[in-house]
């Protein structure tokens, strides 16, 4: 403690008396303590002005007129200081004024005897004390209430206000001096961020049920300049010593950013990062919502299930950033087609859900889906890229196609597919029978996520035919799923699925490295070596593995690369011609050997077949089945024969049944083909059996 603290001045011009006041001082005061005797005014305000003394007693200037003024002057220069006056009877008015002026007590030195002065020292001692402590609460209260980041505003019981800390002053706009003394609603005005509509005064309320209470969670404090404020926290009574309430207490802070969080927080939940259109479930809301109203009202509401067609080739061959921009593009326009009240979703992927919320007949949602159909065809600017999107459009009606929101949005899918099988590029109703299709899909998809493991695919073999030698020339490895229930599967009932799956990949993988063994097998048994040629799917094409894989597999299986041959579709080579000219001079560099399937169905221009590294053009057999009666097939037969042999390709003929046909090829110097009229495809065992019994005619 400063030792000023403890020190009390007396300001006393008579020694006697001053020695008499310092002996009841000392006996005032458990302890030592410091006493200064001051002689006059002046030397006790400087004394006061430099330092911080407990307590003054003043003697000696009250006794005269002009007391009150000598009081006022010792006063103003330190009023923390207690001060006790001592005056005689005739100036006792004048003490009692210096006492409303801020003194602490008085004595009437007529009656002083020690003992009275000690106690009446003590009580002022000890006063001061109590205001010291007081003071200090009070400051520290201040201090608290200044630095906590929440607003405090008191008022009275009338409702007036009579505090404000400086958040508060902030808040509301009004300073402390301005608002002290205001009604409480003056300073404070609250509304309901939602209805705009006042809210009821929270003190009033604290008051009236004489307890804490929350305010409104939507609250919103409108400022003195109109700014508003979203706002939370509690109102409370404040009471005195006997319990009454005497006031209110508000405490309040800002939560503007939190509620805009929390509004930007429930909006990301529920819209699609990338095209901020409603998500799966914010659509499945509108849905629900939609189907009641259209429920009570009788009417009808339409499901349109949205799908780019072939979305995946621009990811892979132009990036996923592209794709994305893509999405958004398509997003707007779908936007733009449809009604405000209507709901476009983004599902995830390239799928997308128009919600068309109130349609008078079912032909309304076929002329919204003709008008998207339109509205996509038109050309994407993307970045330098010029692009072109079609999509396939599903469509259920409630309450006909479904009467809850899983119903409608399964059969828009299954009629979503339903037009990707027509082809592309249009919508369909849905109708019943697509269910049973999709049934089909999925229990094809269920049984393919198991049947690796469970060793249910195997291959069959078709052996090409040299058709100048009859010699076997090669065999075409063509998988078979032998399918627990439904008996032997052919790839046309289950590889279209496995690719939109994603299974045909490590299918894909089995099939190689089988076929690759089963090759290494019959050389193994002494049969005469012959490629075996192996299909990859367009999906397979565009993987990253495949290149590895293939090496990999020939390295295991330790058979040499001319023995591989990799057959491609030529609508797998026509979708990106530089990354497929990449892969495939990959391949060739491995020193497989490869072979365009279905050759004059995918437009495949002639440049291109020039710069690709093509060992063989496979006739499709759709030419080959026809080419003896239709003479268009026949033209395209002899055209890509001599395509074939003025490229220096092999040209091989598939689907090969007839006498006829073979003999329409051979004159039109046709290499090789293979078909029923030779073989059809046969298991491991009756192939080894056909190449050791092949010998050249
Ligand atoms: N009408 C008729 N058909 C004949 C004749 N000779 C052979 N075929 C059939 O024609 C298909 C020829 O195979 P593809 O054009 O490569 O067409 C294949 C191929 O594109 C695909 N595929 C087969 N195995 C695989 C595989 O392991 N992976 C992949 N990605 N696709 C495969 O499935 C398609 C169908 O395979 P399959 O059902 O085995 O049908 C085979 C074969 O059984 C004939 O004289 N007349």
């Amino acid at each position: 403690m400063d030792k000023q603290d403890d020190c009390v001045l007396i300001i006393e011009s008579d020694p006697d008396a001053a020695a008499f006041i310092s002996a009841a001082l000392v006996d005032a005061k458990d302890g030592p303590f410091i006493v200064e005797w001051i002689t006059t005014l002046q030397d006790g305000i400087e004394r006061l002005k430099k330092g911080k003394a407990k307590a003054v007693l003043l003697n000696m200037f009250l006794s005269d007129s002009k007391g009150i003024e000598t009081f006022n002057k010792l006063y103003a220069s330190n009023s923390q200081v207690s001060i006790l006056v001592l005056s005689d009877q005739e100036h006792e008015e004048v003490a009692k004024l210096a006492i409303q002026s801020g003194a602490q007590d008085y004595l009437l030195t007529g009656f002083i005897d020690a003992h009275s002065l000690s106690r009446a020292i003590r009580n002022v001692m000890a006063r001061q004390v109590v205001e010291d402590e007081l003071f200090l609460e009070k400051e520290r209260a201040q201090v608290t209430l200044n630095s906590i980041g929440d607003a405090v505003i008191s008022t009275d019981i009338n409702g007036n206000i009579t505090y404000l800390n400086m958040v508060a002053e902030h808040m509301t706009g009004w300073s402390q001096n301005e608002a002290v003394g205001q009604p409480f609603t003056k300073v404070f005005q609250l509304i309901d961020g939602l209805t705009r509509e006042p809210l009821p005064n929270p003190m009033d309320s604290a008051v009236q049920k004489n307890k804490t209470v929350g305010i409104d969670i939507d609250s919103v404090l409108i400022r003195r300049d109109g700014v508003e404020t979203s706002i939370e926290d509690s109102a409370a009574p404040i009471r005195d010593r006997g319990g009454r309430v005497i006031g209110a207490v508000i405490v309040f802070h800002d939560v503007s950013a939190i509620r805009l969080m929390a509004l930007k927080m429930s909006h990301q939940a529920q819209h699609d990062f990338l095209t901020d259109l409603p998500n799966r479930s914010l659509l499945n809301d509108r849905l629900t919502q939609a189907i009641s109203q259209a429920h009570r009202s009788q009417k009808q509401l339409a499901v349109l299930f949205i799908d780019l067609d072939h979305f995946k080739n621009i990811n892979d061959s132009l990036g996923h950033l592209t794709g994305d921009k893509l999405l958004q593009s398509v997003a707007q326009r779908l936007t733009a087609c449809v009604r405000s009240s209507d709901t476009v979703s983004r599902q995830g992927g390239d799928e997308f859900i128009v919600l068309l919320a109130d349609v008078d007949h079912p032909s309304a949602a076929g002329y919204s889906a003709s008008k998207i159909l339109a509205a996509l065809l038109e050309q994407h600017n993307i970045d330098q890229h010029e692009l072109n999107v079609t999509m396939s459009i599903g469509i259920s009606i409630f309450p006909d196609d479904g009467e809850d929101a899983d119903t409608l949005l399964k059969n828009a899918d299954a009629a979503m597919y339903h037009a990707k099988e027509q082809g592309r590029n249009n919508y369909q109703f849905f109708k019943q029978e697509m269910n049973d299709k999709v049934v089909e899909r999925l229990s094809v998809e269920n049984g393919l996520r198991q049947a690796l493991a469970r060793q249910e695919f195997i291959l069959h073999f078709q052996p090409k035919i040299h058709f100048k030698t009859g010699l076997i020339t090669g065999a075409e490895a063509l998988i078979r799923w032998q399918h627990p229930d439904r008996g032997l599967l052919h790839p046309q009932q289950f590889i279209k699925i496995a690719e939109d799956s994603g299974f045909i990949i490590p299918i894909g993988q089995w099939m190689l490295k089988t076929a690759c063994q089963q090759a290494k097998d019959w050389q193994h048994e002494g049969l005469r070596p012959i490629p075996v040629s192996v299909n990859i799917s367009a999906v397979e094409f565009r993987h990253d593995g495949l290149v590895n894989n293939i090496r990999n597999t020939l390295a295991e299986t330790e058979i040499e690369a001319k023995y591989l041959e990799i057959e491609l579709t030529e609508s797998t080579l026509v979708q990106d011609a530089k990354s497929t000219m990449i892969t495939l001079h990959a391949l060739k560099a491995i020193g497989v050997k490869i072979a365009i399937d279905d050759f004059g169905t995918g437009y495949s221009s002639l440049s291109n077949l020039r710069q690709f590294p093509i060992d063989t053009l496979k006739i499709d057999q759709s030419f080959v089945r026809d080419m003896i009666n239709d003479d268009d097939d026949a033209l395209i037969v002899s055209a890509i024969i001599g395509l074939g042999n003025n490229l220096n390709f092999k040209v091989s003929a598939e689907g090969v049944e007839t006498q006829k046909q073979l003999a329409f090829l051979q004159a039109e110097r046709c290499e090789e083909g293979q078909g029923y009229y030779f073989n059809p495809p046969v298991d491991a065992v009756a192939f080894a059996t056909l190449l050791g019994t092949n010998h050249a005619a």
